[in-house]
């Protein structure tokens, strides 16, 4: 049992910096890697608080994704494999934002050992409770992990370190670590035997050909943004080389290049560049980019002259919606009597990429605000529910009703193969390891080419910007972030511009995990994609107090 004295007196070695105002964004706390520590304890604090509340095993992950270097960040996993509810965000906010330790001790006895916002154990993991926890490449991750270590043992928990693992990695393991009741940890290799092992089954029999006979058609090179995901990718070579597939790893943090730093999968599909290491990746090559906790993935090919051709998460999306709807027509009608389908996106999604999906595929869709947190749910509540951003954030979620009619049929080869993706595509979180095996797959079965598969739709030329401003918590949206509630009249002056433009959509929100306020804007032409951003900037610069030169 646990004893608050020793929570105070652990609390006394990370003190919060004063004037540090943490806040759970988009995808957990994120700052300047030297602020951190104090945040970074009392997540270790909740993390052991859910575990011990929920009788279960939870989950710790210290990373700042996509951000720069100096940047770091945690994020909470719950045991079921996703992420910590939102209804506990505001309580862990307010732990993070406690003064000193006295309130530290008076926020999680009152509010987070409070029954209201504890919720109902799930699974008894017996044995011990254990906080797992990874962490990124960050040269701060040493000293941010110490802390989460001393904040989990502050309240008696175990804490099991995976070290440098990528972010779906530990989620995946949480969920293992939680089905067995007093079954040892998992280790990372079970993560190996399940993704690749239903890969490597799914593309038994070797009956799928080449993609294309073009003559990269075996190369795959990979930029891998100086994160996590070099050295966990390298374990796929030999599973991709059974495929007859050569993959080739840059950016991976072995020749001192710089975590995201000019290339990832955020640096491509934002800048629409090709990544640094690259430059001799010949034209029309297939490539992809994952981000530096590897859990976004986006495909790419260089063009002739410079530039990119983009397959971003919505292409991805699109391929893997086309792929299983292949597959599901080949099932009896009575095994997908009431099973819905559903694709979820956000406003990022390019007007394309929705119209396809709602006039050509004809599937239900559902418009999110930014955060897979809030993705993840809404395709929860589909049989098989497809969420991508456009970033290449994503996953394909199958229900327990879907995967147990499947089951009861696993004689039909199309149940068989769903089965199968339904192992091989990572069903806690979006994934760029298992993102990579599924593509590769459905490209060869469907002996696409990347120039095939890029054709399913053309792209609307977009354009995203990014400015500071005052206090960027004064814009606040609706419907999914695509109407500006304040400042008063923002919107009304957005449309306005809007309305001069063919095909113009544009909207602007405060990020979640920046001090900044993004632009998106899409029209016919890019050079009008490119002047609609800036006109809408330009009204947020001139409307809520623009910082620096205006747009
Ligand atoms: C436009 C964009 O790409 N936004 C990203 C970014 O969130 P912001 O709240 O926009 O900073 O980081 C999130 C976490 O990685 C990701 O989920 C999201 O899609
Ligand atoms: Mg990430």
């Amino acid at each position: 049992m646990f004893d608050f004295n020793i929570v105070r007196k652990a609390s006394s070695d990370y003190p919060k910096p004063a004037d540090f105002h943490p806040s759970y964004g988009t995808a957990g706390f994120r700052s300047k890697a030297t602020l951190l520590s104090s945040t970074v304890f009392r997540c270790g604090l909740l993390a052991a608080s859910r575990a011990i509340l929920l009788n279960s095993h939870t989950g710790l992950m210290i990373t700042a994704s996509h951000n720069p270097v100096d940047d770091n960040g945690v994020k909470m996993v719950d045991p079921n494999g996703g992420m910590m509810p939102q209804s506990f965000e505001a309580v862990a906010t307010e732990l993070a934002n406690c003064e000193d330790d006295d309130a530290v001790v008076a926020v999680l006895r009152d509010r987070v050992f409070s029954p209201m916002s504890s919720g109902s154990p799930r699974s008894a993991a017996g044995g011990a409770l254990t906080v797992l926890i990874g962490h990124d490449t960050r040269p701060s991750a040493p000293s941010l992990l110490a802390a989460a270590l001393a904040g989990v043992r502050a309240l008696a928990v175990h804490a099991h370190s995976y070290g440098c693992v990528t972010t779906p990695q530990l989620h995946f393991l949480v969920h293992s670590a939680n089905q067995i009741p007093a079954a040892p940890l998992p280790q990372l290799q079970s993560y190996f035997d399940v993704i690749v092992g239903a890969f490597l089954e799914l593309t038994k029999g070797g009956e799928l050909e080449a993609a294309g006979a073009g003559s990269n058609s075996s190369l795959l090179v990979v930029d891998c943004a100086n994160g996590v995901g070099a050295e966990q990718l390298g374990k796929l070579v030999p599973a991709l080389e059974s495929l007859g597939v050569e993959m080739q790893l840059r950016n991976t943090g072995r020749g001192g290049g710089q975590l995201n730093y000019q290339c990832g999968a955020d640096f491509v599909q934002k800048d629409r560049l090709l990544p640094t290491e690259m430059n001799d990746v010949p034209v029309g090559s297939r490539c992809c980019s994952v981000d530096g906790d590897a859990d976004r993935l986006v495909y790419f090919s260089p063009l002739k002259g410079g530039g990119i051709s983009l397959l971003d998460g919505d292409k991805v999306a699109m391929l893997a919606a086309v792929y299983i709807r292949d597959v599901m027509e080949l099932l009896p009608a009575e095994l997908l009597h009431d099973i819905q389908v559903c694709c979820v996106q956000t406003a990022y999604a390019n007007g394309a990429a929705t119209a396809y999906l709602q006039n050509i595929l004809r599937l239900p869709t559902v418009c999110t605000p930014t955060g897979v947190k809030y993705l993840h749910e809404a395709a929860h509540n589909a049989d098989l529910g497809i969420y991508f951003e456009s970033n290449g954030h994503g996953t394909v979620l199958f229900s327990k009703t879907f995967v147990e009619r499947l089951k009861a049929m696993e004689d039909h080869p199309a149940a068989k193969e769903l089965l199968l993706l339904s192992q091989l595509i990572n069903q806690t979180v979006g994934d760029a390891i298992s993102g990579i095996l599924l593509i590769e797959f459905i490209l060869r079965r469907k002996r696409w080419t990347l120039q095939d598969w890029q054709a399913l739709y053309t792209d609307l030329p977009s354009r995203q910007l990014k400015l500071q401003v005052a206090d960027r918590s004064s814009i606040t949206t609706a419907d999914a972030e695509r109407v500006c509630i304040t400042p008063a009249g923002i919107q009304d002056a957005i449309t306005r511009v809007i309305s001069g433009f063919t095909h113009g959509r544009a909207f602007v929100r405060p990020s979640g995990t920046e001090d900044a306020v993004r632009v998106y804007a899409e029209a016919e032409i890019q050079e009008q994609a490119d002047e609609l951003a800036r006109l809408v900037a330009r009204i947020v610069y001139d409307m809520a107090g623009g910082v620096g030169p205006r747009p």
